[in-house]
Parts: C-alpha cells; sequence; structure tokens
C-alpha cells in the first residue's frame, strides 16, 4: 500500500503542507515538497545532474575528499576518533564539490544555520501557533529562524554571484556557469529562451538549500552507522576488507567497475539501512479527494505517513531475527530478503519522489568505506555510548567513538 500511495500515478497523494514555518524555511519551495510542473522541470535537472556520466565524473572528487579526511587520521593509530564528527565533514566537503563547485570550508557556514534550523524546527514540532497573536508577537526561536533563513540566502547569493562572475570572466557566459548543479541552475535561471525551463532565483536558492541538507545528513547517518556495525561484527568487516583489497588492493583508488563488483559491501550498506534507515519517515502526503489504495477507500483530507522504519523492521516481512545484524539476508537480493514483498524495503522512498540522490550516495558510502577498510581496522571505543535519535535523520545523539588501528 504504501508503494502504492508513493508512486501516485493517478495525483492522488501529493505531499502534504509543510509542518511549521520551520519547515518551511529550511526546504522552502525545494524538489523534496514541490508538486506538478515545477517539480517536474527541477526533477529532470536534478536527475541529469546526479546521474549517469555526470555522476562517475564525480567519483574523482569524491576520492580527493576521503584522501583529505583520512590525512587527518594519520596520526590516529590506537586512537579514539568520533566517525561522525569526521563524515559530517567529508560528507559536506563532498556536496559542495560536486553540487556546487565549493568546499566544505566556504559552505560551512550553510551548513552550519542549515542544522541550526533542522533543531528548531524539530524543537517546534508540536508548538501551538495562536492566530492573531502570531501575526504581532514572535517567540526567541522565530527570531532565531529568519535570521538564520537571511543568512542562508545571503551566503547562497554570493556563491551564485561569484560563479555568475567567472562565467562572464571567461567570456563563455552560456556555457560557463558549469555542468554541476548550481551551474545547471544558473543556466535554467538565464534561460530566456525558453520558459517551461526557467529558473527563478527563489526556486535557485531552495534548491541549493535542499541539497545542502539532503545530500550531507543522510550519508552522514549511513556512513556512521556502517562504522559501528562493523565495529561489533568483526567478521563482517574482515570480509568487506578482503573484498576491497582483491579488487584494489590496500591503495589503489576505487573506480567506476570496482564500485560495481563491491557486493559485500553493497549488502552491508542494504542490512545497515534497514537497521538504522537514516530517514525514517517520509514527507507526509494527504489526500485532496476520496482515493482508494489497496482495498481501503480514503476521504478526502486524510494525511499519510509513511514509517520506512518500522516497516523496516516488521518480524512478519524480516523473520525473527528482524534486530539482528545480518547483511546475508540481501544475498539473493531484496525480494528474497523481504520474503518476496520488496516494497517493505524503501530506504530512499519510491515513486516519482523517490531520493534523486540513490546513486549519488551510494557511490560516496562504497567509495569512502572502501578507502577507509584499506588503511584501518576499527573497533567500539570503550567510550561509546549507544543514542540514536531521531532529529530528521536517524542519528547518533553522542557521536560514534572508534579505535583506528593502522594496517
Ligand atoms: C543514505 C542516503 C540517503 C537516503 C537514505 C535518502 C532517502 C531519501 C528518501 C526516503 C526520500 C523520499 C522522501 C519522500 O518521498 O517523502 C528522498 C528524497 C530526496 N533525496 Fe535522498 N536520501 C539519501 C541521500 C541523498 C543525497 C546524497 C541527495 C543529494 C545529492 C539526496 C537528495 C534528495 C532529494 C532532492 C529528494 C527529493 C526528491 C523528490 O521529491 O523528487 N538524497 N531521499
Amino acid at each position: 500500500m504504501a508503494k502504492e500511495a508513493l508512486s501516485n500515478k493517478v495525483g492522488s497523494f501529493p505531499k502534504s503542507e509543510l509542518y511549521t514555518s520551520f519547515h518551511k524555511k529550511i526546504f522552502g519551495q525545494g524538489l523534496a515538497t514541490s508538486e506538478g510542473q515545477k517539480w517536474a522541470k527541477i526533477r529532470k535537472l536534478a536527475n541529469f545532474a546526479l546521474h549517469g556520466e555526470n555522476l562517475k565524473g564525480m567519483i574523482p572528487e569524491m576520492v580527493a575528499s576521503v584522501e583529505m579526511m583520512l590525512e587527518k587520521w594519520k596520526d590516529c593509530h590506537e586512537k579514539e576518533l568520533n566517525v561522525y564528527e569526521e563524515f559530517k565533514i567529508l560528507t559536506s566537503e563532498i556536496i559542495s564539490r560536486t553540487a556546487f563547485g565549493s568546499s566544505f570550508q566556504e559552505g560551512q557556514q550553510v551548513f552550519y544555520m542549515i542544522s541550526r534550523l533542522v533543531l528548531l524546527a524539530d524543537r517546534n514540532m508540536l508548538s501551538i501557533r495562536l492566530p492573531i497573536i502570531s501575526k504581532v508577537w514572535r517567540s526567541r526561536d522565530e527570531i532565531e529562524a529568519e535570521r538564520l533563513e537571511e543568512g542562508i540566502v545571503k551566503s547562497i547569493m554570493l556563491m551564485v554571484k561569484k560563479r555568475e562572475d567567472n562565467a562572464k570572466s571567461s567570456g563563455e557566459v552560456a556555457d560557463g556557469y558549469g555542468r554541476d548543479y548550481l551551474g545547471l541552475l544558473l543556466k535554467g535561471y538565464h534561460d530566456d529562451e525558453d520558459e517551461t525551463k526557467k529558473i527563478s532565483m527563489v526556486e535557485l536558492i531552495d534548491e541549493c538549500k535542499t541539497l545542502y541538507l539532503a545530500g550531507q545528513e543522510t550519508t552522514n547517518s549511513l556512513l556512521s552507522w556502517m562504522i559501528l556495525l562493523l565495529s561489533i561484527h568483526q567478521d563482517w568487516q574482515d570480509a568487506a576488507r578482503k573484498e576491497v583489497v582483491d579488487l584494489f588492493g590496500h591503495d589503489r583508488t576505487p573506480d567506476v567497475d570496482g564500485i560495481a563488483r563491491l557486493k559485500i559491501i553493497s549488502m552491508i550498506i542494504s542490512e545497515t539501512l534497514r537497521l538504522y534507515t537514516p530517514v525514517f519517515s517520509g514527507f507526509a502526503r494527504e489526500t485532496h479527494t476520496e482515493t482508494t489504495i489497496g482495498k481501503l477507500v480514503v476521504p478526502p483530507g486524510v494525511q499519510i505517513h509513511f514509517p520506512f522504519m518500522t516497516m523496516h523492521h516488521d518480524p512478519e516481512i524480516w523473520g525473527e531475527d528482524v534486530d539482528a545484524f545480518k547483511p546475508d539476508r540481501f544475498v539473493e537480493g531484496i525480494a528474497n530478503a523481504t520474503n518476496n514483498n520488496p516494497a517493505a524495503f524503501m530506504p530512499f522512498g519510491a515513486g516519482p519522489h523517490a531520493c534523486v540522490g540513490f546513486n549519488f550516495a551510494t557511490y560516496e558510502a562504497k567509495v569512502a568505506l572502501a578507502m577507509i577498510l584499506q588503511r584501518y581496522s576499527f573497533r567500539v571505543s570503550p567510550g561509546y555510548v549507544h543514542a540514536p535519535s531521531s532529529v530528521s535523520m536517524v542519528r547518533p545523539e553522542n557521536g560514534v567513538h572508534v579505535i583506528l588501528t593502522s594496517l
């Protein structure tokens, strides 16, 4: 039923209005929250930017970002490291470089401001706004959120201006904006020939915000939980390392062909996404007319939520060992792992709004994990305290502390 509703073939389950003014400030009218023509226009662009040859072309940037992180780890032999904080910088660096031709350092303020907005949104999820009073009085959080929003817009505008100036000085305005996401958005913004492709500055800014958030927090969560699970399950860590070393040795960097052959790591990624589903629940959808879903007749005005995490922990689908880390449940594919119910596994959502960064995230996780396994073994630090929390994503509240051993 969840898949049917998310597939939304007849347009019966559009996304609901965002919960609070805080969420509106985070996502604006970006890809993750828009519908119809507006969504289709940007989705086409994002598909082009994040798939195929463009995606393959991003692998050297992913590798370079991981190398930067590993360079810092050189003095960490037998020391404790909070990989959650390390991956926060890594995933920010990767999305900054690949989508915006920038760097973590340059985008640092935007990342910080977006994370702060996410915290405020979570804190105010259930706060009630009184219609008249809220017009004249704003809470401290609302005032801070407004300042943050202004700051984010300002920083993105600076990045946009820099790219426009570069294009002008190169003399190639049409193609000089670049082929990354920012370049494609700017081309759309300056497109005077085709009204259907034209993008407004507000849309452009909302898309940048969406990608800064969606492209960073999610993969950070995946990588952190994966390292934790492999620290606990040393047999799987050894198996994954063997696979990597057989393919790339201890110092050859991962390439496209090799990445496609990382079967054990693919299984580990799936099992991690099942146990610690970063996006634990999709955006709510809402019926606008009476709609039939499966055998259910849903009246108009009903909000539908998609608890991906709960679906991934249903013993009827996954068996009695549902809570155990068993990557080999995916060895024969998703249909086999889900007792012939593949729609029960949807860490990246389903239907037209399914994650546009699915391949990007998978490449990123494989490249990072492979390069770490080539150089280090790792085990859980005695200082680690297990505290998964769900502030926007399923994240480790106290970080993931491991002890690294150089190989
Ligand atoms: C492990 C990593 C990731 C997970 C688990 C994940 C999960 C998801 C899920 C479940 C959705 C659908 C939400 C819904 O339908 O309500 C989604 C949508 C989206 N994701 Fe991801 N995501 C990940 C990484 C990324 C990355 C790296 C990017 C960008 C580079 C990205 C960009 C987006 C965007 C823009 C959407 C909205 C798509 C649309 O509505 O058309 N995601 N993601």
